[in-house]
This record gives structure tokens, sequence and C-alpha cells, in this order.
């Protein structure tokens, strides 16, 4: 207890505490004096004597020791950066201060081209040197979905949700990438999952309910983020639960928790050891996000890139942020995401009146960031050395008044995983790569009713709008390997306009790359727009088919099936359903439509052999 002897002095600050130093352990006395010595004293005005409430006053410890020990450089740290940055904030410091925005130039993909092809070839190569990252301990409040994201089906033909898909996406990758490797090693892709506590239990039984949609146990990790402290002032005060005077009050710290959580896990250097080279982070509901990897990840090889972002064009006020060129008056530049929020005040602030604008071409200059980032594996670690995984914070407190003293609601400080950048030496080989929107972005965040208010020919991003993107991108895949594919129609649903392409899904191992998808198509196809077509099989050859209704395959991996002559049925329509018709069940009805399945072509393969389906 020698602690509390020669701290006399600051505990005298708290007496209300002090009258209870005989029940803290000496940990919980250091983080008491952390407490008082940060300004935190008010924490304890309430506090009972001695015998009062001890259970609440060690939970409050417990609470205490966990906040301490999830920040990178604990409490005190927090404290003190959170009170820098409220200054900034209430004397209106631009974090842009000195910087004068630009358009950078990166890489630019264009499907199906020989480069394309190229750097998919080279990405399969790779694969096996990569670890894959997914953040999703996000609530979705802009979606107000009741379940986690990544249980949503990525679209209702099939119902595979985004996280089997992923999962079957990384599988399809280990597979072809092992099998072109020179040394015939057999690697599993380390696969990574953030999670928060409002997503995490959710997460883990999503796995383990579907045998980890056919990854090894051990392949996967559950990394969980902690949430940070809210502040009620511009001392940065703690806020205390308005409920529970023995807890504070906490809320998310955002999707940059992920680089400290990389590093104190350790994984890195397990990577690094086993030859790993790349980490490829990307977010909860981009159904297309596979579409963009392999060439991506050859564009990092290619190109030797440190860090790799990969964008798609952007218009004006979307909510994604722009990727920037920014250059200080003293000559030091760097590219880096500017969010969507700070993009039309930096503009207006350097010489750009009209802000965030689209140009000629009918898009913003800025190329969109979709969050998805390529990482080098070494530098990486190299760099969260030094930092320990922490990045540049924000604060973003929303003010009573222009006096700036008092907030409407308690703050907190945030960061994002797009800043890890910020950090780097202006040595550090920073790059993007820019591909078409159809092929790689359609993320799910919005719900019906604001899905609907966006402006016209913004994207919605809504479910509505993600299911259809992957029916277009298929059906222009297809295209592109020689299919005749009908038309798309337009139509409304939830308020939203949508192109409606043939409903053709398939499995990631049936084809992941363009060369693949090209070899398994030959002859003259066509597939009419009413059509839906779900290839569930590895071997599924399509060679002279006319599709028109529904069609379904399942095989094994030893069964090979090719697919051809007219097929013709009354096929599966599609019906509106209301938002707001709760008869239906969530995850149907935040899309406004589902499938009436009037007649399909369904044939499943279970034995090894060649087979047939005709008509
Ligand atoms: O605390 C958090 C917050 C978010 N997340 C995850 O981070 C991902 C992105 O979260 P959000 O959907 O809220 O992100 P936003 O839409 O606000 O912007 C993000 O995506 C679009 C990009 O252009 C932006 O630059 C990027 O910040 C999700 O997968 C979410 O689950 C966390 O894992 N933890
Ligand atoms: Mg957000």
């Amino acid at each position: 207890m020698a602690s509390s002897v020669d701290s006399s002095d600051i505990f005298s600050s708290a007496l209300a505490l002090q009258s209870n130093l005989g029940i803290l352990s000496t940990d919980q006395i250091d983080l008491a004096k952390i407490l008082l010595e940060n300004g935190q004293s008010h924490l304890f005005l309430q506090w009972p004597e001695l015998g009062v409430d001890d259970k609440e006053k060690l939970d409050f410890f417990d609470q205490i020791a966990c906040l301490n020990s999830s920040y990178p450089g604990g409490l005190a740290a927090y404290i003190k950066t959170a009170k820098e940055l409220l200054a900034d904030s209430k004397v209106g410091k631009n974090p842009y201060d000195g910087f004068s925005p630009s358009v950078p130039s990166g890489e630019n993909l264009t499907f199906g081209n020989e480069n394309f092809i190229e750097m998919e070839k080279r990405g399969v190569i790779e694969a096996r040197n990569s670890a894959f990252v997914l953040v999703a301990g996000g609530l979705g409040e802009r979606l107000g979905y009741n379940g986690i994201k990544v249980a949503l089906p990525r679209e209702t033909t099939t119902g595979t949700c985004f996280l089997q898909h992923y999962i079957e996406s990384i599988l399809a990758l280990q597979e072809a990438s092992n099998k072109v490797a020179s040394d015939e090693s057999q690697r599993d892709i380390p696969f990574i999952i953030m999670t928060s506590d409002d997503t995490h239990s959710r997460t883990q039984d999503l796995l383990e309910l579907n045998s980890y949609f056919g990854m090894k146990p051990t392949q996967v990790h559950l990394l969980k983020q902690e949430k940070v402290a809210c502040l009620d002032d511009n001392d940065a005060r703690l806020a205390l639960d308005p409920h529970n005077k023995y807890r504070i009050q906490t809320k998310p710290h955002g999707h940059g928790d992920v680089h400290s959580l990389l590093y104190s896990s350790g994984l890195l250097h397990k990577w690094l050891d086993a030859g790993l080279k790349w980490v490829l982070f990307f977010q909860d509901t981009n159904g297309l996000l596979f579409n963009a990897i392999p060439a991506s990840l050859g564009v990092s090889a290619t190109k030797q890139y440190h860090v790799n972002s990969l964008a798609v064009p952007r218009k004006a006020k979307e909510a994604i942020g722009g990727i920037t060129k920014l250059t200080h008056a003293d000559g030091r530049s760097m590219v880096i995401n500017v969010e969507y929020n700070q993009l039309d005040p930096l503009l207006r602030a350097t010489g750009f009146p009209d802000g965030d604008v689209n140009c000629e071409t009918g898009f913003s200059p800025f190329p969109g960031n979709i969050n998805q980032l390529i990482l080098e594996l070494g530098s990486y670690k190299e760099e969260l050395q030094k930092t320990e995984g922490a990045i540049k914070e924000f604060v973003n407190p929303k003010y009573k008044d222009s006096t700036k003293t008092a907030f409407k609601s308690s703050t907190r400080l945030e960061c994002m995983m797009q800043d890890y950048p910020k950090t780097l030496p202006p040595t550090a080989r920073v790059g993007f790569t820019v591909m078409d929107i159809w092929l790689a972005y359609a993320p799910v965040k919005n719900n019906p009713e604001d899905a609907a208010k966006v402006p016209k020919g913004n994207p919605y991003h809504s479910a509505t709008s993600g299911e259809m993107a992957i029916y277009r991108a298929n059906s222009l895949i297809l295209q592109k390997a020689g299919v005749k594919v009908g038309e798309p129609v337009k139509q409304v649903f939830n308020g939203q306009e949508v192109e409606v392409w043939s409903r053709i899904t398939w499995k990631p191992k049936w084809g992941m790359i363009f060369s693949d998808i090209k070899k398994k198509v030959s002859g003259n196809c066509e597939v009419s727009q009413r059509s839906t077509m779900a290839i569930k099989g590895r071997t599924v050859i399509i060679e002279d088919l006319s599709l028109d209704g529904a069609l379904i395959v399942d095989s094994i991996d030893d069964a090979e099936v090719k697919l051809g002559g007219l097929i013709k049925n009354n096929g599966w329509t599609m019906e509106s359903v209301d938002y707001k018709d709760t008869s239906v069940p969530e995850e149907i009805r935040i899309r406004g439509f589902r499938f009436n399945k009037l007649e399909q072509h369904e044939k499943k393969f279970t034995q090894p052999g060649t087979f047939y389906v005709e008509d």
C-alpha cells in the first residue's frame, strides 16, 4: 500500500475516494492516481463512504483497467490527446492547415484487358502470401438492420451471406494460389475479423453454426475492439453514465483500431516468419470486392507498393472519402483519404469556392476511397513497431452553441484505418488503384428511406442497389466472356430506380479471375433478362446454352457438368415488397423485392463423372 501513502496529496482532491482506498488493490490505486493526475476527480464526487456500493466501486475500476489497457499509452494518453484535439476543434483549426489539395495520379485498371488479366494472374500467385482482415465492429446505424451486417444475404437468389461469400472467395484464392506455387507447399490464408461488443458473439455464432463456412477454425481469428471513454467537456472530463455513477460512458473508436489490435495480437510476427508479404483490409458489406482483389494485389506486387488503396470514380458529395494529394507549404506531400465530410470544407478553404463538385466527366476529380487497403507486411510491421498501431485521431463534438463551451451530448476520439499512411516517412511507396464501380464497389449502408432520398445519379448504397450490382457485374463479366446477356430493365423498389439484369450468380470456386471464367464459357450462349442462373459447382462448363427461365446447378468437385441447349421455363419473377411491411423478414423487405419461384430447372450432381444438362 506504499503508493497510497506517497500520493496522499493527490487523493486529497478526491476525499470521497480517499475514504475508500482500503478496498482497492495497489493496481487500482495506481489507476486512481492516473485519473486524478489527469483532471478526473469529478468521477468520485458522488462516491459514498466505505461499505456502501463497494462491489460497484470495484466494477468501476474493472472498467477503468480495461479502458486503460486497450488504448495505446493508456488513459493518460487518451485524455492528453483529447484535450489537444478539443482545443483545436474549439478554435476551428483546420486539420489540413498548411496543405493544399490536388488530384493524385494512380494506377487505372480496365476490366478484361491484357494488363488486367496479367495483374489478376500475378495476384493469384501472391494470394498465398497474404492475410485478409475484415473490419466488422460497426453497428451499421445508417442501415438500421437488427442483425450483424455480415450475416445479410449478399444476394437473395442463393441467399449466401456476406461472410460466407468472403470466406469462400478467400478459400478459392488459396486453392488457386497453392496450385501455382513453385514449391507445391499448401498454405492456409489467415483470415482475421475485427469485431466489437456490438458484433462479437453474433459473428462467432454465425461462424460456429456454419462450420466456419468451410474454413479451418484455426485459420480464423476474431479480434475484438473495445470502446473508448466519452468526454463531457473541453477539459476532456470523462462522462459518467447518467444511470450509473460507477460507469463511464463509452462509444466506438472507429475502424482504425484494427492496427493496434493486429500489433498487440502478435500475428504480424507470425506471418512474417511464415513468409507472408501482404495484409489486405476490407469492410463488411461490399459484395463486389473480390472481383477487385486479384488484380489489385497484382498491382501491389508489380509496383512494390507499401500501401495500395482501392478506389472507384466518385460522385461529388457521395459518402465515400476522396483520395487526395496534399502538399504542404513546406514541400512535404502525401496521398491520403480525405473523409467525405471534410473534403468539401477543405476544398472551399483552399481556393475551390464550389467545394465538392463533379468535373466535366460527371464525377468528382478525386477518386473515391472504397477502404480496401493492401499493405506490404514488412514495412507495416516496422511502422507499427514505432507507433504501436496508434492512428491519428480526430474529434467531432456537436456544440450546444457558438461559444463552443458545451456539447449537445458526450463525444469521444475516433480513428480510421485508412489514416495509417499519415505517419509514414516520405520514402514510403503509397499508391492507389482505380477500378470501375460496376466491378468493385456496391456497399450496403443506407436504409430504404434514406436511400430513396439520395440525389438522382448518385449511388444508393442500399440493400436494393447492393444486390442489383451483383447481377449487373456478373452479367457484364459473362458478356465480356462472350455470352449474349439480355438488356437490363429499369424498375423501382423501395423508391429507388435500379437496373435489373439477369440474376446470375456463381460460387467463387467456379471463377475468381477473368481468364478462368473465359475458359468455362464457349460457343453461342445466351441468357435472357428474365432469367436466373446459379452455378454452385466448380467444373461447370457453359457451352452453346440458351437460357430463358431459371437454372440452378450444384455439383461436387469431381463432377464435370456441361450446360447447353435450350433451357426454357417460367422461371422466377420479382415481386415488390414494401420495406414497412413487417410481415416480411427484415433482410428481404429492406431490398424491396422478393422472388416468386414459379419454375426452375434444378440439377444436383453428387457423383464423379461427366454430365450434360439440357432441357
Ligand atoms: O468502430 C468501428 C467502426 C466501423 N467499423 C467497420 O468499418 C467499416 C466501415 O464503417 P462505415 O460503414 O461506418 O464507414 P463509412 O461509410 O462511414 O466510411 C468508410 O467507408 C467508405 C469510405 O469511403 C470511407 O473513407 C470509410 O471511412 C465497416 O465494415 C464497419 O463494420 C469497425 O469495425 N469499427
Ligand atoms: Mg461510419
